[in-house]
């Protein structure tokens, strides 16, 4: 837990504005946000994955619901993180899996190299282990300081997102936040950097690319991805660099995998069975409208029912294969026709479950799958 001397100089107690979701006992994943915007940056993802997680959304100081007083000049990202620590502590979390976003994902980096005994697995979406220098930062502080951030709501909607999409309700965070946290949220991205500390990193982490953000690009996360040892990198097409808010169904996929040890096993097991072309390619199909079939499939078929060791693969191709005959499923057949060779089921095997199935299903049913697979084996060996 942390210590005294970790804990925020609040004299009052103040916490972080935080939201709370999902099942008490479930495991605890903090969400943080992006400089400017609120727990609202996470509405479209947040839901989702409270289904497995406790989910602890925070604001940043002068941010949402936060106190504005929580943070003052000359700011670090290491006052933000125990802040979060604070937060943390006061919900009862020891240890908890993180995923945030820019600012957000750097006070994740400073966690993970810090506190490393406090996250258990980790995230950085549009995010970097440093901010290009303190100029920017300095100066854009300096602005707000003086003039507000009037200037900042005009074009926020050019910064976060590709051209033609925006979410009003971030933009109206931006309107709203306090102009003196927030300059102090710029002094501490100005005076950040954790480049040399990436490989002290040890919790699985995961960096997330908006392929079109312009203010912590793509190279970014492949630096992070790159530094931290064992880390993957996933890049979101048609994001920029809000991309939950602006692909909330891809960042999604990317996170449940990272963070739910059902689907990445699943997605294993899927691979092993059907084979990286097709699930590379089934992907690759994947829009809005299908993300959550697709995650179903990952998590539920290959990650409960094909994970379960009670069967091997043999049988379990058998018995799919009848399934799918049973039921004229002849497109399906023919892939879990590839699937069962895979499985190691021999061409006379696949014929001798085609032919009861001839009992049980019916002749007609069998005359078809049998010309299904006789077209899936001719591919492997021509002329049978
Ligand atoms: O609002 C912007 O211009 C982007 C700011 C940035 O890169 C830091 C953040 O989003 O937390």
């Amino acid at each position: 837990m942390t210590s005294p001397a970790d804990r925020p100089a609040a004299s009052d107690g103040a916490v972080l504005h935080h939201r709370l979701e999902g099942s008490a006992a479930a495991p605890p994943l903090l969400l943080g946000p992006s400089l400017g915007t609120s727990t609202a940056l996470w509405d479209r993802v947040a839901p989702e994955l409270s289904v497995s997680h406790r989910v602890v959304r925070w604001d940043l100081p002068g941010h949402g619901g936060s106190p504005a007083g929580l943070i003052g000049p000359g700011a670090t990202v290491a006052d933000l993180a125990a802040l979060v620590l604070a937060l943390a502590d006061s919900l009862g979390i020891g240890r908890f899996s993180y995923a945030g976003v820019s600012l957000g994902g750097a006070v994740g980096l400073h966690l993970a190299v810090h506190h490393p005994e406090r996250v258990e697995k980790l995230a950085v979406i549009c995010s970097s282990a440093h901010f290009n220098g303190s100029k920017p930062w300095e100066e854009r502080a300096a602005l707000v300081r003086r003039e507000g951030v009037a200037q900042l709501v005009g074009s926020a909607a050019a910064r976060w997102f590709t051209p033609g999409f925006t979410v009003e309700r971030l933009i109206e965070d931006q309107r709203t936040v306090d102009p003196e946290a927030y300059a102090a949220c710029c002094d501490a991205l100005a005076a950040f950097d954790l480049r040399g500390q990436l490989p002290r990193i040890a919790a699985p982490t995961l960096a997330v690319a908006g392929r079109e953000d312009p203010a912590t690009p793509p190279a970014h996360l492949r630096e992070i991805a790159d530094a931290v040892p064992g880390a993957a990198l996933a890049e979101v097409p048609g994001a920029s660099h809000l991309a939950p808010a602006e692909r909330p169904e891809a960042v999604l996929t990317a996170l449940r995998a990272h963070f739910d040890g059902g689907t990445r096993r699943g997605m294993e097991v899927r691979r092993q069975v059907l084979g990286d072309a097709h699930v590379d390619a089934a992907q690759a199909r994947q829009s809005a409208f299908t993300a959550r079939f697709q995650d179903f499939i990952s998590r539920y078929a290959w990650g409960e029912i094909w994970t379960d060791e009670t069967l091997g693969r043999r049988e379990r191709s058998m018995i799919t294969m009848t399934a799918l005959v049973a039921h004229g499923h002849y497109d399906e057949l023919a892939m879990h026709v590839r699937a069962a060779r895979r499985n190691g089921l021999t061409p006379e095997e696949i014929g001798a479950v085609l032919l009861q199935t001839a009992v049980y299903c019916g002749v007609p049913a069998a005359n078809s799958a049998f010309a299904v697979a006789q077209r899936v084996l001719a591919e492997e060996r021509p002329g049978l």
